[in-house]
């Protein structure tokens, strides 16, 4: 019989979701200003347009899901709510960078970390427009 207790899910370690709220209303402070973002006048307009408040509520409770919390995420898909924001691989870097350094500012250990990267990472095919690189003539 093993005595080995089975492993707290990502949810639980992360320290709930009191802790998931907070780094995600740190998070969305962050990208809402972002300039470089906001220089695609598709974000811009959205992040004038849908409520800070609201946001945050959907992106906590879909974080609160895929790590394995009680919650369950009631907003749309990530294709159908960034098809038409035209969100280029260079603005998702800018993501990313903003997300790591909320992660650390929360000092959330590097296993955790990696596998919140793995889980966002996921939905970037979903996000991202890719476009074909031109070729020289
Ligand atoms: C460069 C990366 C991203 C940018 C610039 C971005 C920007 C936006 C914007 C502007 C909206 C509002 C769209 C609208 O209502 O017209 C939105 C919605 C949303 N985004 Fe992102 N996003 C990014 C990546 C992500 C990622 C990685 C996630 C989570 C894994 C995420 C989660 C959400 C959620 C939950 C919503 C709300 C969906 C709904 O309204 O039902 N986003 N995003």
């Amino acid at each position: 019989m093993s005595t080995e207790s089975k492993k707290p899910s990502l949810y639980e370690r992360l320290g709930g979701i009191y802790a998931i709220a907070a780094v995600v209303d740190t998070f969305i402070d962050r990208i809402m200003v972002d300039p470089t973002l906001n220089a695609n006048p598709l974000v811009d307009e959205a992040h004038h347009r849908v409520s800070k408040a609201g946001f945050k509520y959907l992106v906590t409770e879909m974080v609160g899901q895929v790590t394995g919390g009680p919650q369950r995420y009631t907003g749309r898909s990530m294709l159908e709510s960034h098809s038409h924001l035209n969100i280029s691989a260079a603005e998702w870097e800018v993501f990313a960078a903003h997300f790591k350094a909320v992660l650390d500012q929360y000092n959330v250990p590097a296993a955790e970390q990696q596998e919140l990267f793995a889980i966002v990472g996921s939905t970037r095919p979903d996000i991202v427009v890719e476009r074909p690189v031109a070729k020289a003539s």
